[in-house]
């Protein structure tokens, strides 16, 4: 089954209740009725062919295979299933010989974060809103113990899915929840990832909050969130949209997330890095081919459609006490 490593490894780090509860709930949201599409997706995966790729890499592109592990009839059934669940955003992967071009080139977050963060080697790590998976996998390939994805979005997890069908790792798994379904003062963790998560809440206290109660104490916490230009105390509410997403409720200064973290309780806090989102970075491909960022600036690309300044994204690291 799926997911039954981590629950055994949740039972060894004594986390009993929450084992049985999670193994419940998650039953439950993969059921078919939940989504529409999940019949179809659930019965795509099932399908697929058993095959033990000739090598795995998790490099900045996450290389599943090469050409000669499968025939002709097998590759056309995964490229098949891999159109099923497009978009592709978050990436690039490479399964067998089939490229996938995803939206964003999600290494680059990682190569920018890397450098700042503790190793990762035998930790327990929480990637909150982890998507498909892609940075999960560069967190097994820096030696974390665990990683637990969570992400609500189906198709993502199918997306996740799909890859550790022919990945089979022992060492990471993405659950189909939001941080909303973690349970209170849970302290496991030794890393806890927010990344691309912050202004998609409502209410931004409560998530840092939520990511200190995931840390076991001393844990340390890496957020990355739009952030825009402005002094402490200030932070953007868009009237409706921003770059046309919906749900985006609250854009901080940097200095304003730093206060936000402090009344947290976390410590140590540092800003590693602010970078614009560049039309490279985020673009559409073959494999997300609706609107992306370009369809979402001014032509100078300065603001959003809305008139907002365009995406710029920090990187902070801290712990929590
Ligand atoms: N309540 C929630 N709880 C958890 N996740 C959520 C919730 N609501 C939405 N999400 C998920 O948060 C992710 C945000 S993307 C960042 C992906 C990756 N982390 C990245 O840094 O590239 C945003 C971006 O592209 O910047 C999506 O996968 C949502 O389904």
């Amino acid at each position: 089954m799926t997911y039954q490593l981590f629950y055994d490894w949740l039972g060894s780090v004594g986390q009993t209740t929450w084992q049985h509860q999670l193994a419940q709930y998650t039953t439950r949201r993969l059921s078919p009725e939940q989504h529409g599409k999940l019949p179809e997706w659930q019965a795509m995966l099932k399908a697929l062919p058993v095959i033990k790729p000739s090598e795995i890499k998790f490099d900045d592109v996450i290389q599943i295979g090469n050409a000669a592990d499968v025939d002709a009839q097998q590759r056309e059934q995964i490229l098949a299933g891999l159109k099923l669940l497009l978009p592709w955003r978050k990436g690039p992967y490479q399964l067998f010989d089939i490229e996938i071009d995803t939206e964003w080139r999600s290494d680059w977050k990682w190569q920018r974060l890397k450098p700042h963060i503790q190793p990762l080697s035998g930790r327990a790590v929480l990637d909150i809103g982890g998507g498909n998976g892609y940075h999960g996998w560069r967190m097994v390939e820096e030696g974390a113990q665990m990683v637990m994805g969570i992400d609500p979005t189906w198709l993502f997890v199918m997306q996740y899915q799909l890859m550790q069908h022919f990945i089979q790792s022992e060492r990471h798994f993405v659950f189909p929840l939001g941080i909303e379904h973690m349970p209170p003062e849970l302290a496991l963790f030794d890393t806890v990832f927010s990344m691309g998560v912050l202004y998609h809440r409502r209410s931004p206290i409560d998530h840092l909050m939520e990511c200190r109660q995931c840390l076991r104490s001393g844990g340390e916490l890496v957020l990355e969130t739009l952030v825009v230009p402005g002094e402490a105390g200030y932070a953007l509410m868009p009237e409706n949209r921003y770059a046309r997403m919906r749900n985006v409720w609250f854009i901080p200064s940097v200095d304003t997330l730093i206060q936000w973290l402090t009344r947290c309780g976390f410590q140590a806090i540092r800003c590693v890095d602010v970078s614009p989102t560049s039309l490279a970075e985020q673009r559409r491909t073959s494999w997300m081919p609706s609107q992306s960022l370009a369809d979402f600036l001014t032509e100078d690309g300065e603001l959003t459609v809305e008139g907002y300044p365009a995406p710029l994204r920090a990187i902070i690291v801290a712990n929590s006490p």
